[in-house]
């Protein structure tokens, strides 16, 4: 339970993605510190000593045509994140095999049982592509192979990355709350074999990996795909996630042009998740 005084702003977004992301990183940027998305777009919290009353005016999205976004706003003396998460985390189940939950939900009958503090990450395992990224994890063999999560939220994949037997395992995201958290589910989930780094694709000159894992979005993708095949093993793994059907003939095109063999597709929604081999 916090003391401080928060302004929280209730957003309606139609249709609900990807403009409720884009918002949030929008809202990120302009000092907003913490995200609870439900079912018609987000609310969003800043603290007051933060806020002004022209918060909103660089946010872009808010005058694009492509989404209708309304809003309302309101003063918080206390916010008690734990009920906010309570009421908007659902534990999932992925085949049967791995459930994500968080601490105060009931301990999961499932062979991988994580838990996750969701926080502010993306990563909750109940978004489309997060699924389909802990589907790909569990049909594939991570025994001993070295791993990277670019782009790792809370740190889930990884999580799961180290219950299926890789080691070592890098866990990279360029948003410090992210990074902190991941640090917390890591512990959390007694891993012992997952360094987190906070930052981006510099971070990895000179690294290899047997399997590269990146749930993020088509363009960052797009730019950093030549980093992500330079620091594959040979025949090494490569999962893509974070785009739509749409994008998988770029994505692909861009996978080919580094000798990137397209392997597998997962979809869910119209969202997918691709693997390559090289
Ligand atoms: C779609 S979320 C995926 C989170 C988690 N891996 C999952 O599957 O649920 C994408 C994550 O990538 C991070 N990200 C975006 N661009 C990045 C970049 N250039 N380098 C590193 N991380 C990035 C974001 O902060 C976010 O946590």
């Amino acid at each position: 339970m916090s003391n401080t005084v928060y302004i929280g702003y209730y957003f309606k977004v139609k249709p609900v993605q990807p403009a409720t992301e884009i918002l949030i990183a929008e809202l990120g940027f302009a000092g907003f510190e913490s995200f609870v998305e439900n079912e018609d777009g987000v609310t969003a919290y800043i603290q007051k000593n933060e806020w002004q009353k022209d918060i909103l005016d660089d946010i872009q999205i808010l005058k694009s045509d492509e989404f209708e976004i309304t809003y309302t706003f309101s003063e918080i003396e206390q916010v008690n994140w734990n009920a906010e998460w309570e009421k908007n985390f659902n534990p999932i189940v992925v085949d049967n095999l791995c459930s994500v939950r968080a601490p105060f939900h009931e301990k999961a009958n499932t062979k991988y049982d994580i838990i996750i503090e969701p926080k502010m990450s993306f990563g909750t395992g109940h978004h489309e592509t997060t699924h389909m990224m802990i589907q790909h994890i569990l049909n594939n063999d991570f025994q001993n192979k070295s791993v990277l999560d670019m782009g790792c939220g809370t740190g889930v994949l990884a999580i799961l990355a180290e219950l299926k037997g890789a080691k070592p395992i890098d866990a990279i995201d360029y948003d410090n709350w992210c990074y902190l958290n991941s640090l917390e589910n890591v512990e959390r989930n007694n891993c012992k074999n997952i360094t987190v780094l906070e930052g981006d694709a510099s971070l990895l000159k000179n690294k290899k990996y047997d399997i590269i894992i990146a749930n993020i979005n088509r363009n960052i993708l797009l730019q950093d795909m030549h980093t992500y095949a330079a620091c594959l093993n040979k025949n090494g793994m490569l999962f893509l996630s974070g785009f739509y059907a749409d994008d998988i003939p770029v994505i692909k095109a861009e996978c080919k042009k580094h000798m990137l063999k397209f392997i597998e597709k997962l979809e869910r929604n119209n969202w997918v998740s691709l693997k390559f081999i090289n």
